[in-house]
């Protein structure tokens, strides 16, 4: 194979998806809803599969005109910036691979790309097909471990990492698998470091309605001096509780989006037309709808706010410590005070949080996903004491797994 794929084929979600559904467990791993989309999204889809011929034949390579114009309408108010429909606005196969052609337009070799820890995983693997080289500095907890807002970057370690060799640096807000939402001095730290050192921001915001207890999302877009070199990464499966649908998208400035497009038109070349319609369906209603009740932004987070708490609370009494999200899809928690027999000898080599992730999906059916997947190989070791839970389940799975975990605690 080639060198830039070689050590990248180990992959955390072709593994523990396997693993979930050879145990037919209950499922709080992958992020993804295990109930419907919005009805009206539902069926706008419906309509435009019936919607006549053109609906089942290719639209504009770089995305369908009327999602293009929806996102642009809908984002240039909320980032404050006039965005160009057609020149600043890439539509992809959903967010990741938004990720991949934003490494692999911008990214040469030997370039560095500064990469915050815990982080999606794939940004590892993109950086490396790239022929780019990660560079790692982690989010650390300050005071109490379990609240998520003391989990920081140091300002000079991060300063630290830049120099003539960096091309980029990729934050995640609000962060998978942490839940960090990023305030806007934090934001800004990273900003002034980015027009110091004339390097682009990859700004990962699929969870960007997605924020509890009062969290505010800040697109790092919005800061002075930002909209010429951030890419903002976007997901319509994460958006409408879609995610099988694959509509993602990267805005950013038509100088740095235009390349993406030279790598888009010579890969996946054009994403699904009815899928892209129905996005751009939402978009519509979402725009007219906006900060209102009966808007999906808001009913949403709504939803998932007594979600996330109600999994805390199980946690919690069962003593797995949890570290609340303060947005996202996910909450981590610390299983060090826990003393399980992990005798299975196929798994003694890996780490603990792998081990102890595989024995709750053999012994106790409750599927959830190691941290340290989400680790550089050189910090991994540090942080092999959570697994991640995602909260975005029916209530009835939630208390599937409160009785997994609560029998499992009163048999201990
Ligand atoms: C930060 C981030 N960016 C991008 C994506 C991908 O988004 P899309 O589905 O639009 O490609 C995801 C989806 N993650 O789902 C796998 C998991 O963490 O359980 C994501 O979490």
């Amino acid at each position: 194979c080639s060198k830039e794929i070689e050590g990248v084929d180990k992959n955390i979600w072709v593994d523990f998806t396997q693993l979930a559904a050879d145990y037919q467990v209950v499922n709080l791993g992958q992020g993804f809803p295990d109930f419907s989309p919005p009805s009206y999204i539902q069926e706008a889809f419906c309509k435009a599969v019936n919607g006549g011929c053109s609906m089942h034949q290719y639209t504009r390579a770089f995305g369908h005109p009327p999602l293009v114009s929806i996102l642009a309408k809908f984002f240039g108010r909320v980032v404050g910036h006039e965005i160009d429909a057609f020149e600043d606005i890439l539509v992809t196969v959903g967010a990741y691979q938004a990720l991949f052609c934003t490494f692999q337009a911008l990214v040469d070799e030997d370039d560095e790309v500064i990469i915050v820890e815990p982080f999606f995983d794939c940004y590892q693997p993109m950086v490396k097909m790239a022929g780019g080289k990660g560079v790692y500095v982690p989010l650390r907890p300050v005071s109490s471990v379990f609240s998520v807002a003391d989990w920081v970057l140091s300002s000079e370690e991060l300063a630290s990492k830049f120099n003539p060799r960096t091309k980029a640096i990729v934050i995640n807000t609000p962060n998978n698998p942490l839940g960090k939402v990023y305030k806007r001095e934090e934001l800004q730290v990273i900003a002034d470091l980015c027009i110091k050192h004339d390097v682009v921001c990859i700004s990962d915001e699929v969870y960007e309605w997605l924020t509890y207890d009062g969290a505010k999302h800040v697109k790092i877009a919005s800061l002075p001096g930002m909209w010429e070199r951030t890419v903002t990464i976007g997901s319509g499966g994460k958006s409408f509780s879609a995610t099988g649908w694959k509509v993602g998208w990267a805005i950013g400035a038509g100088p740095i989006v235009k390349h993406l497009k030279t790598v888009h038109q010579n890969s996946v070349y054009h994403c699904a037309t009815a899928a892209q319609e129905a996005v751009a369906q939402g978009f519509q209603r979402e725009y007219e709808l906006f900060g209102t009740p009966d808007s999906y932004f808001l009913q949403l987070p709504e939803m998932l706010h007594h979600k996330r708490k109600k999994l805390a609370t199980c946690l919690e009494s069962v003593g797995l410590q949890p570290v609340l999200p303060e947005g996202g899809y996910f909450m981590i928690a610390d299983i060090s005070s826990l003393n399980v027999d992990l005798n299975d000898p196929s798994t003694q080599d890996e780490p603990h949080d792998y081990r102890f992730v595989k024995w709750l999906i053999k012994e106790k059916g409750l599927a959830t996903i190691p941290v340290s997947a989400f680790y550089s190989p050189e910090h991994r070791k540090d942080f092999e004491n959570y697994i991640r839970f995602c909260f975005v389940k029916e209530d009835s799975t939630l208390n599937a797994a409160e009785d997994i975990l609560r029998k499992w605690s009163d048999g201990k």
